[in-house]
């Protein structure tokens, strides 16, 4: 996070100081195999809710989590010793689009099982949110209201996951700036 401040000119700690009292959630996943993959999704299309999400996979288990890029699903390969990192929505309304969260899925596989173990980083949920002033100008209009990081988090469990729709809640629309 440190890192993303300083490669949009900001303070190196501006979200930690914005995070508050964070809020680190872990959760396990388990696909086991699956006799009809072409059928049967492991994790349905979703960003997530959080800063950022780091996610470890099991040794040994199948390729299973897929993003999408260009509109198509790239498989990401496994590096051994290594996490994937990814962006959340909370990323992108602070950084105005600037880094966008990604959207992803996990695949199920016919012979192979798989294991991953995720942390999502996030704020704490009394916090108010919005894009940071300071990538907002005439050529970066503002593209999300601000919010209630806790009001937004109650939005996105009790939603479907359905792609990148639960943003919706915090998207200024394009026909606004029309
Ligand atoms: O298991 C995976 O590879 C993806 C897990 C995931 O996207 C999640 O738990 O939010
Ligand atoms: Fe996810």
């Amino acid at each position: 996070m440190k890192h993303i401040a300083i490669s949009l000119g900001l303070k190196g700690n501006v979200f930690e100081e914005m995070f508050g009292e964070e809020v680190q959630a872990v959760r396990m996943n388990y696909y086991p195999p699956c006799s009809r993959p072409d059928l049967v999704m492991g994790l349905s299309p979703h960003s997530d809710g959080s800063g950022l999400t780091v996610l470890q996979q099991a040794k040994g288990g199948s390729v299973g989590l897929q993003i999408l890029k260009d509109n198509n699903w790239v498989s990401v390969q496994p590096i051994p010793n290594s996490l994937v990192i990814n962006i959340g929505d909370t990323m992108e309304v602070l950084t105005n689009g600037k880094y966008k969260s990604v959207e992803h899925r996990a695949v199920t596989h016919k012979e192979k099982d798989r294991l991953t173990i995720v942390t999502f980083y996030a704020p704490s949920y009394e916090i108010e949110l919005g894009p940071i002033s300071e990538l907002v100008n005439e050529r970066n209009p503002c593209k999300y209201r601000r919010y209630n990081h806790g009001e937004y988090s109650k939005h996105y469990v009790t939603n479907r996951l359905q792609g990148k729709k639960t943003l919706d809640f915090a998207k200024i629309p394009d026909s606004y700036f029309a």
